[in-house]
């Protein structure tokens, strides 16, 4: 069953990736984590990749820093012939905790969801 398939990915944001003051990430660096998620959906119910084709809402709602644990969850809510369309959330599970030490961190109690976006990926048409 294509609608309902949910797919999650989990990814540490490095220090490497921060690029605005306080460690902030670019929230293109969620997109990217929302494509490759979007590319595990394609392949579980197309058997490939797939392709992002577009975003119709992108919500930035609140920041994703270095060291965050970040959780991306892709959700199929409709399909058509070749379009699979997506509800896409991310949410910062673990984050740093600094005033205990330069590697100290925690998980959180609550999740915080920092961006959310739906959109539509296009595969192949079927048996090819
Ligand atoms: C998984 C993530 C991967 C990536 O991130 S890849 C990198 C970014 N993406 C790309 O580089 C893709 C570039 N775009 C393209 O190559 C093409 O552009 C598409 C393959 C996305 C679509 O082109 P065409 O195959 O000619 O589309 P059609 O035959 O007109 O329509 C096929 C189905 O796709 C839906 N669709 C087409 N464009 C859009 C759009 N812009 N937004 C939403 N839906 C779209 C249609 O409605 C239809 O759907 P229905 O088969 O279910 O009837």
């Amino acid at each position: 069953m294509t609608v309902g398939l949910t797919v999650t990915h989990r990814r540490y944001v490095p220090y490497s990736h921060a690029h605005y003051g306080g460690a902030l990430v670019d929230g293109a660096y969620v997109l990217g984590m929302f494509g490759d998620v979007a590319t595990e959906v394609c392949i579980r119910t197309d058997a490939d990749e797939g392709l992002f084709a577009s975003y119709d809402d992108v919500q930035f709602r609140a920041p994703v820093r270095a060291g965050d644990v970040l959780e991306a969850t892709a959700v199929v809510v409709a399909a058509g012939r070749r379009s699979r369309r997506l509800e896409f959330t991310a949410r910062v599970v673990c984050r740093a905790d600094p005033e205990r030490g330069p590697s100290a961190a925690r998980v959180l109690d609550e999740p915080i969801v920092v961006v959310t976006a739906t959109g539509t990926v296009v595969v192949p048409p079927p048996g090819t």
